[in-house]
Protein backbone atom coordinates (compact mmCIF):
# COMPACT_ATOMS: atom_id res chain seq x y z
CA UNK A 1 0.00 0.00 0.00
CA UNK A 2 1.01 3.34 -0.40
CA UNK A 3 0.59 6.64 1.97
CA UNK A 4 -3.11 6.84 3.21
CA UNK A 5 -5.63 9.04 1.58
CA UNK A 6 -6.47 11.89 4.12
CA UNK A 7 -8.41 14.94 3.97
CA UNK A 8 -7.39 18.00 4.93
CA UNK A 9 -9.67 17.19 8.09
CA UNK A 10 -7.23 14.48 8.59
CA UNK A 11 -10.59 12.19 7.16
CA UNK A 12 -9.61 8.89 6.32
CA UNK A 13 -10.58 7.96 2.38
CA UNK A 14 -11.89 4.33 2.63
CA UNK A 15 -14.32 4.03 0.43
CA UNK A 16 -14.74 4.88 -3.33
CA UNK A 17 -17.78 5.41 -5.32
CA UNK A 18 -17.02 4.64 -9.20
CA UNK A 19 -19.69 5.84 -11.36
CA UNK A 20 -19.36 3.83 -14.76
CA UNK A 21 -22.09 6.04 -16.43
CA UNK A 22 -24.65 8.53 -16.73
CA UNK A 23 -26.77 6.74 -18.85
CA UNK A 24 -30.13 5.00 -17.60
CA UNK A 25 -33.15 3.34 -18.68
CA UNK A 26 -35.19 4.90 -16.16
CA UNK A 27 -35.79 8.70 -15.92
CA UNK A 28 -36.65 8.69 -11.85
CA UNK A 29 -38.82 12.08 -10.99
CA UNK A 30 -36.42 13.35 -8.17
CA UNK A 31 -33.25 12.18 -10.13
CA UNK A 32 -33.39 13.87 -13.63
CA UNK A 33 -35.57 15.24 -16.47
CA UNK A 34 -37.64 13.23 -18.70
CA UNK A 35 -35.66 14.79 -21.38
CA UNK A 36 -32.09 14.48 -20.03
CA UNK A 37 -29.07 14.60 -22.10
CA UNK A 38 -26.66 12.49 -22.08
CA UNK A 39 -22.97 12.29 -22.35
CA UNK A 40 -20.86 11.67 -25.68
CA UNK A 41 -19.14 8.13 -25.13
CA UNK A 42 -15.50 9.38 -25.87
CA UNK A 43 -16.13 12.19 -22.45
CA UNK A 44 -16.70 8.44 -20.73
CA UNK A 45 -14.07 6.39 -19.20
CA UNK A 46 -12.88 3.47 -20.78
CA UNK A 47 -13.04 0.17 -18.81
CA UNK A 48 -8.84 -0.04 -18.50
CA UNK A 49 -9.37 3.65 -17.64
CA UNK A 50 -11.91 2.83 -14.42
CA UNK A 51 -9.73 0.02 -13.79
CA UNK A 52 -6.72 1.84 -13.29
CA UNK A 53 -8.05 4.74 -11.27
CA UNK A 54 -9.77 1.82 -9.22
CA UNK A 55 -6.07 0.30 -8.42
CA UNK A 56 -4.67 3.82 -7.62
CA UNK A 57 -7.33 4.31 -4.76
CA UNK A 58 -6.85 0.62 -3.68
CA UNK A 59 -3.24 1.47 -3.07
CA UNK A 60 -4.21 4.35 -1.00
CA UNK A 61 -6.11 2.04 1.49
CA UNK A 62 -9.55 2.31 0.00
CA UNK A 63 -11.27 -1.04 0.96
CA UNK A 64 -14.49 -0.02 -0.09
CA UNK A 65 -15.75 -0.01 -3.62
CA UNK A 66 -19.25 0.86 -5.03
CA UNK A 67 -19.89 0.54 -8.95
CA UNK A 68 -22.50 3.28 -9.28
CA UNK A 69 -24.12 4.88 -12.49
CA UNK A 70 -26.10 6.10 -14.01
CA UNK A 71 -27.06 2.85 -14.20
CA UNK A 72 -24.86 0.81 -14.10
CA UNK A 73 -25.80 -2.57 -15.64
CA UNK A 74 -26.88 -0.37 -19.22
CA UNK A 75 -22.86 -0.61 -19.65
CA UNK A 76 -22.07 -3.33 -22.31
CA UNK A 77 -18.46 -4.17 -20.97
CA UNK A 78 -19.44 -4.01 -17.24
CA UNK A 79 -18.76 -7.40 -16.05
CA UNK A 80 -14.83 -7.00 -17.55
CA UNK A 81 -14.79 -4.62 -14.95
CA UNK A 82 -16.65 -6.36 -11.72
CA UNK A 83 -14.26 -9.26 -13.05
CA UNK A 84 -10.60 -7.39 -12.67
CA UNK A 85 -11.76 -5.14 -9.50
CA UNK A 86 -13.19 -8.45 -7.78
CA UNK A 87 -9.56 -10.05 -7.95
CA UNK A 88 -8.54 -7.61 -5.55
CA UNK A 89 -11.00 -8.52 -2.71
CA UNK A 90 -8.62 -9.84 0.03
CA UNK A 91 -6.06 -8.36 -1.53
CA UNK A 92 -6.56 -4.20 -0.63
CA UNK A 93 -10.44 -4.72 -1.10
CA UNK A 94 -12.88 -6.00 1.25
CA UNK A 95 -15.98 -5.32 -0.66
CA UNK A 96 -16.93 -4.64 -3.94
CA UNK A 97 -20.19 -3.66 -4.58
CA UNK A 98 -23.04 -1.64 -6.73
CA UNK A 99 -26.26 0.16 -6.73
CA UNK A 100 -28.65 -0.61 -9.49
CA UNK A 101 -32.16 0.15 -10.03
CA UNK A 102 -32.53 -3.52 -10.67
CA UNK A 103 -33.86 -3.59 -14.54
CA UNK A 104 -30.98 -6.42 -15.53
CA UNK A 105 -29.92 -8.14 -12.53
CA UNK A 106 -31.97 -10.40 -14.02
CA UNK A 107 -29.16 -11.27 -16.00
CA UNK A 108 -26.39 -10.09 -13.99
CA UNK A 109 -26.81 -11.44 -10.99
CA UNK A 110 -24.71 -14.90 -11.37
CA UNK A 111 -22.12 -13.20 -13.02
CA UNK A 112 -21.74 -10.84 -10.40
CA UNK A 113 -21.76 -12.86 -7.80
CA UNK A 114 -19.07 -15.31 -9.59
CA UNK A 115 -16.71 -11.82 -9.71
CA UNK A 116 -16.71 -11.34 -5.44
CA UNK A 117 -20.00 -9.04 -5.21
CA UNK A 118 -21.32 -9.82 -1.83
CA UNK A 119 -24.10 -7.48 -1.84
CA UNK A 120 -26.31 -5.07 -3.74
CA UNK A 121 -28.17 -2.38 -2.99
CA UNK A 122 -31.24 -1.67 -5.06
CA UNK A 123 -33.45 0.80 -5.43
CA UNK A 124 -37.16 0.40 -5.61
CA UNK A 125 -39.41 3.06 -4.41
CA UNK A 126 -42.70 1.59 -4.76
CA UNK A 127 -44.86 -1.62 -4.91
CA UNK A 128 -47.55 -0.41 -6.95
CA UNK A 129 -46.65 -0.94 -10.33
CA UNK A 130 -48.47 2.23 -11.72
CA UNK A 131 -46.63 4.14 -9.21
CA UNK A 132 -43.40 2.67 -9.98
CA UNK A 133 -44.15 3.39 -13.81
CA UNK A 134 -44.71 7.10 -12.73
CA UNK A 135 -42.12 7.32 -10.05
CA UNK A 136 -39.01 5.80 -12.93
CA UNK A 137 -40.95 7.36 -15.86
CA UNK A 138 -40.39 4.18 -17.83
CA UNK A 139 -39.33 1.45 -15.54
CA UNK A 140 -40.77 -1.74 -15.17
CA UNK A 141 -41.46 -3.41 -11.71
CA UNK A 142 -41.73 -6.67 -12.61
CA UNK A 143 -38.44 -6.50 -14.02
CA UNK A 144 -36.55 -4.67 -10.62
CA UNK A 145 -38.31 -7.51 -8.71
CA UNK A 146 -36.86 -10.31 -10.84
CA UNK A 147 -33.57 -8.89 -10.76
CA UNK A 148 -34.33 -8.83 -6.77
CA UNK A 149 -34.90 -12.59 -7.03
CA UNK A 150 -32.43 -13.45 -9.32
CA UNK A 151 -30.00 -11.57 -7.01
CA UNK A 152 -30.89 -13.61 -3.74
CA UNK A 153 -30.67 -16.93 -5.72
CA UNK A 154 -27.44 -15.92 -6.75
CA UNK A 155 -26.62 -15.74 -3.21
CA UNK A 156 -26.40 -12.02 -3.02
CA UNK A 157 -27.61 -9.93 0.38
CA UNK A 158 -29.99 -7.32 -1.09
CA UNK A 159 -30.10 -3.59 0.35
CA UNK A 160 -33.58 -2.18 -0.89
CA UNK A 161 -32.79 1.95 -1.47
CA UNK A 162 -36.24 4.12 -1.27
CA UNK A 163 -36.63 7.57 -1.81
CA UNK A 164 -39.06 8.91 0.51
CA UNK A 165 -41.68 11.26 -0.86
CA UNK A 166 -44.32 13.27 0.56
CA UNK A 167 -47.66 12.79 -1.37
CA UNK A 168 -46.19 9.91 -3.61
CA UNK A 169 -44.92 6.75 -1.82
CA UNK A 170 -44.92 7.89 2.25
CA UNK A 171 -48.61 6.02 2.45
CA UNK A 172 -46.65 2.63 1.62
CA UNK A 173 -43.52 2.99 3.72
CA UNK A 174 -44.72 0.25 5.94
CA UNK A 175 -45.57 -2.23 3.24
CA UNK A 176 -42.27 -1.84 1.96
CA UNK A 177 -41.08 -2.72 5.23
CA UNK A 178 -43.01 -5.74 5.86
CA UNK A 179 -42.46 -6.63 2.11
CA UNK A 180 -38.74 -6.50 3.10
CA UNK A 181 -39.02 -8.61 5.94
CA UNK A 182 -40.33 -11.02 3.93
CA UNK A 183 -38.07 -11.35 1.70
CA UNK A 184 -35.11 -11.03 4.34
CA UNK A 185 -33.85 -7.34 2.92
CA UNK A 186 -32.70 -4.33 5.00
CA UNK A 187 -34.18 -1.11 4.05
CA UNK A 188 -32.50 2.45 3.40
CA UNK A 189 -35.21 5.36 3.15
CA UNK A 190 -33.18 8.57 1.45
CA UNK A 191 -34.01 12.16 1.85
CA UNK A 192 -34.09 13.71 -1.78
CA UNK A 193 -31.21 15.94 -2.01
CA UNK A 194 -31.09 19.24 -4.35
CA UNK A 195 -29.27 18.06 -6.98
CA UNK A 196 -29.58 18.59 -10.65
CA UNK A 197 -32.92 20.37 -12.48
CA UNK A 198 -35.61 17.22 -13.19
CA UNK A 199 -38.05 19.01 -14.49
CA UNK A 200 -40.34 19.08 -11.09
CA UNK A 201 -40.65 21.21 -7.72
CA UNK A 202 -38.30 18.59 -5.54
CA UNK A 203 -39.38 20.75 -2.04
CA UNK A 204 -42.93 19.65 -2.50
CA UNK A 205 -42.57 15.73 -1.87
CA UNK A 206 -39.14 16.52 0.77
CA UNK A 207 -40.10 14.56 3.89
CA UNK A 208 -37.72 14.48 6.68
CA UNK A 209 -36.89 10.97 8.20
CA UNK A 210 -37.53 12.27 11.67
CA UNK A 211 -41.16 12.60 10.90
CA UNK A 212 -41.44 9.37 8.88
CA UNK A 213 -39.68 7.79 11.62
CA UNK A 214 -41.79 8.88 14.69
CA UNK A 215 -45.42 7.98 12.16
CA UNK A 216 -43.54 4.38 11.67
CA UNK A 217 -43.21 4.24 14.97
CA UNK A 218 -46.82 3.59 15.53
CA UNK A 219 -46.29 0.21 13.81
CA UNK A 220 -43.15 -0.91 14.35
CA UNK A 221 -40.43 -1.43 17.27
CA UNK A 222 -37.43 0.22 16.48
CA UNK A 223 -34.05 0.39 17.97
CA UNK A 224 -31.22 1.76 17.39
CA UNK A 225 -28.55 -0.85 15.76
CA UNK A 226 -24.64 0.32 16.58
CA UNK A 227 -23.98 -2.64 13.73
CA UNK A 228 -22.65 0.11 10.46
CA UNK A 229 -22.47 -1.76 7.40
CA UNK A 230 -20.61 0.09 4.21
CA UNK A 231 -19.02 2.43 6.43
CA UNK A 232 -22.03 4.53 4.69
CA UNK A 233 -24.22 7.31 5.74
CA UNK A 234 -27.07 5.29 6.79
CA UNK A 235 -27.72 5.28 10.65
CA UNK A 236 -29.51 1.67 11.48
CA UNK A 237 -32.56 0.81 13.30
CA UNK A 238 -33.30 -2.43 14.03
CA UNK A 239 -37.27 -3.61 13.56
CA UNK A 240 -38.05 -6.16 16.15
CA UNK A 241 -41.23 -6.92 14.02
CA UNK A 242 -38.72 -8.34 10.73
CA UNK A 243 -35.57 -8.89 12.43
CA UNK A 244 -34.04 -6.92 9.88
CA UNK A 245 -32.79 -3.26 9.57
CA UNK A 246 -34.26 -0.11 8.82
CA UNK A 247 -32.02 2.38 7.47
CA UNK A 248 -32.15 6.32 7.40
CA UNK A 249 -30.40 8.40 5.52
CA UNK A 250 -30.69 12.10 6.32
CA UNK A 251 -28.28 14.78 4.44
CA UNK A 252 -31.13 17.43 4.21
CA UNK A 253 -32.33 17.11 8.04
CA UNK A 254 -29.10 15.43 10.22
CA UNK A 255 -25.75 15.81 8.58
CA UNK A 256 -23.04 12.72 8.90
CA UNK A 257 -20.28 14.57 6.72
CA UNK A 258 -18.29 14.92 10.36
CA UNK A 259 -17.20 10.81 9.65
CA UNK A 260 -16.97 11.36 5.62
CA UNK A 261 -14.75 8.50 4.59
CA UNK A 262 -15.42 8.61 0.65
CA UNK A 263 -14.88 10.31 -2.52
CA UNK A 264 -16.03 9.79 -5.54
CA UNK A 265 -15.30 9.55 -9.32
CA UNK A 266 -17.90 10.86 -12.46
CA UNK A 267 -17.98 8.73 -15.28
CA UNK A 268 -16.04 11.29 -17.23
CA UNK A 269 -13.13 10.60 -14.57
CA UNK A 270 -13.15 13.92 -12.71
CA UNK A 271 -12.86 13.34 -8.51
CA UNK A 272 -15.19 14.83 -6.99
CA UNK A 273 -14.62 15.88 -3.02
CA UNK A 274 -17.84 15.80 -2.40
CA UNK A 275 -21.39 15.27 -3.56
CA UNK A 276 -22.40 18.64 -2.18
CA UNK A 277 -19.91 20.53 -3.80
CA UNK A 278 -17.89 21.24 -7.58
CA UNK A 279 -14.66 20.57 -5.72
CA UNK A 280 -12.31 18.28 -7.52
CA UNK A 281 -9.78 17.56 -9.89
CA UNK A 282 -9.40 15.76 -13.88
CA UNK A 283 -8.03 12.67 -13.27
CA UNK A 284 -9.35 11.84 -17.20
CA UNK A 285 -7.18 14.46 -18.62
CA UNK A 286 -4.22 13.19 -16.55
CA UNK A 287 -4.84 9.67 -17.57
CA UNK A 288 -5.30 10.48 -21.18
CA UNK A 289 -1.79 12.30 -21.33
CA UNK A 290 0.01 9.41 -19.94
CA UNK A 291 0.27 10.33 -16.43
CA UNK A 292 1.74 7.22 -13.94
CA UNK A 293 0.33 6.19 -11.17
CA UNK A 294 2.65 8.21 -9.11
CA UNK A 295 1.12 11.30 -11.33
CA UNK A 296 -2.54 10.19 -10.43
CA UNK A 297 -2.08 9.57 -6.78
CA UNK A 298 -0.33 13.73 -6.78
CA UNK A 299 -3.35 14.78 -8.33
CA UNK A 300 -5.50 12.69 -5.98
CA UNK A 301 -3.17 14.10 -2.52
CA UNK A 302 -3.76 18.17 -4.00
CA UNK A 303 -7.06 17.73 -4.43
CA UNK A 304 -7.94 15.75 -1.04
CA UNK A 305 -6.59 19.13 1.05
CA UNK A 306 -9.91 20.63 -0.59
CA UNK A 307 -12.30 18.36 0.15
CA UNK A 308 -15.13 20.43 1.55
CA UNK A 309 -15.98 19.67 5.57
CA UNK A 310 -19.88 19.41 4.82
CA UNK A 311 -22.60 19.74 1.88
CA UNK A 312 -24.69 23.23 1.77
CA UNK A 313 -27.70 21.34 0.53
CA UNK A 314 -30.79 23.72 1.10
CA UNK A 315 -34.26 22.71 -0.30
CA UNK A 316 -37.40 24.85 -0.48
CA UNK A 317 -40.13 26.08 -3.46
CA UNK A 318 -37.72 29.45 -4.43
CA UNK A 319 -35.01 27.81 -4.27
CA UNK A 320 -33.39 26.11 -7.25
CA UNK A 321 -31.28 23.21 -7.29
CA UNK A 322 -28.03 23.42 -5.05
CA UNK A 323 -26.08 21.94 -7.32
CA UNK A 324 -26.77 22.11 -11.57
CA UNK A 325 -25.01 18.81 -11.57
CA UNK A 326 -27.14 15.55 -11.41
CA UNK A 327 -26.78 12.98 -9.23
CA UNK A 328 -26.20 10.22 -12.08
CA UNK A 329 -23.42 11.61 -13.28
CA UNK A 330 -21.54 10.92 -9.85
CA UNK A 331 -23.83 7.85 -9.14
CA UNK A 332 -25.20 9.69 -5.49
N1 LIG B 1 -25.03 13.33 1.22
C1 LIG B 1 -24.48 12.17 0.91
N2 LIG B 1 -25.26 11.19 0.41
C2 LIG B 1 -24.67 10.03 0.10
C3 LIG B 1 -23.32 9.79 0.26
N3 LIG B 1 -23.03 8.52 -0.15
C4 LIG B 1 -24.19 8.00 -0.55
N4 LIG B 1 -25.19 8.90 -0.41
C5 LIG B 1 -26.59 8.74 -0.76
O1 LIG B 1 -27.09 7.61 -0.10
C6 LIG B 1 -28.06 7.01 -0.92
C7 LIG B 1 -27.80 5.51 -1.00
O2 LIG B 1 -26.57 5.31 -1.67
P1 LIG B 1 -25.97 3.91 -2.00
O3 LIG B 1 -25.43 3.95 -3.39
O4 LIG B 1 -26.95 2.85 -1.72
O5 LIG B 1 -24.70 3.82 -1.06
P2 LIG B 1 -24.46 3.74 0.53
O6 LIG B 1 -25.71 4.08 1.26
O7 LIG B 1 -23.25 4.49 0.85
O8 LIG B 1 -24.17 2.19 0.65
P3 LIG B 1 -23.57 1.24 1.79
O9 LIG B 1 -22.20 0.94 1.34
O10 LIG B 1 -24.50 0.05 1.70
O11 LIG B 1 -23.68 1.95 3.09
C8 LIG B 1 -28.02 7.71 -2.27
O12 LIG B 1 -29.08 8.63 -2.37
C9 LIG B 1 -26.72 8.42 -2.24
O13 LIG B 1 -26.73 9.58 -3.00
C10 LIG B 1 -22.53 10.84 0.78
O14 LIG B 1 -21.32 10.76 0.93
N5 LIG B 1 -23.16 12.00 1.07
C1 LIG C 1 -28.08 7.95 -8.74
S1 LIG C 1 -28.62 6.29 -8.42
C2 LIG C 1 -27.45 5.35 -9.38
C3 LIG C 1 -27.64 3.85 -9.33
C4 LIG C 1 -28.89 3.25 -9.91
N1 LIG C 1 -29.29 3.85 -11.13
C5 LIG C 1 -30.00 3.27 -8.89
O1 LIG C 1 -30.99 3.99 -9.10
O2 LIG C 1 -29.87 2.57 -7.90
C6 LIG C 1 -28.02 5.94 -6.75
C7 LIG C 1 -29.01 6.22 -5.64
O3 LIG C 1 -29.25 7.61 -5.59
C8 LIG C 1 -30.61 7.83 -5.29
N2 LIG C 1 -30.97 9.17 -5.76
C9 LIG C 1 -31.01 9.63 -7.02
N3 LIG C 1 -31.33 10.93 -7.04
C10 LIG C 1 -31.50 11.32 -5.76
C11 LIG C 1 -31.81 12.55 -5.12
N4 LIG C 1 -32.03 13.66 -5.81
N5 LIG C 1 -31.87 12.57 -3.77
C12 LIG C 1 -31.63 11.45 -3.04
N6 LIG C 1 -31.31 10.27 -3.60
C13 LIG C 1 -31.25 10.19 -4.93
C14 LIG C 1 -31.32 6.70 -6.01
O4 LIG C 1 -32.59 6.44 -5.48
C15 LIG C 1 -30.37 5.54 -5.81
O5 LIG C 1 -30.70 4.81 -4.66
S1 LIG D 1 -32.07 7.10 -9.59
FE1 LIG D 1 -30.90 5.57 -10.72
S2 LIG D 1 -32.51 4.55 -11.92
FE2 LIG D 1 -33.39 6.44 -11.29
S3 LIG D 1 -32.96 7.84 -12.99
FE3 LIG D 1 -31.35 8.10 -11.45
S4 LIG D 1 -29.72 6.83 -12.19
FE4 LIG D 1 -31.59 6.12 -13.19
S1 LIG E 1 -22.09 15.38 1.67
FE1 LIG E 1 -19.89 15.50 1.27
S2 LIG E 1 -18.85 15.63 3.24
FE2 LIG E 1 -20.99 14.98 3.60
S3 LIG E 1 -20.88 12.74 3.70
FE3 LIG E 1 -21.38 13.27 1.58
S4 LIG E 1 -19.42 13.44 0.49
FE4 LIG E 1 -19.00 13.46 2.70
Amino acid sequence: MTAPLIDGFGRRITYLRLSVTDRCDMRCTYCMSETMRFLPRDEVLDLEELARLGEVFIAGGVRRLRITGGEPLVRRDILGLFERLGRRIGDGLDELTLTTNGSRLAEFAEPLAASGVRRVNVSLDSLDGARFAAITRRGSLHRTLDGISAARAAGLAVRINTVALRGINDDEIDTLIGWCGGIGADLCLIETMPLGETGEDRSAHYLPLGELRARLERSWTLSEDGGACGGGPARYLRIAETGRRLGLITPMSHNFCASCNRVRISCTGRLYLCLGHEEGTDLRAALRSGADDAGLRALVDDALDRKPWRHDFAIGPALPPTLSRHMSLTGG
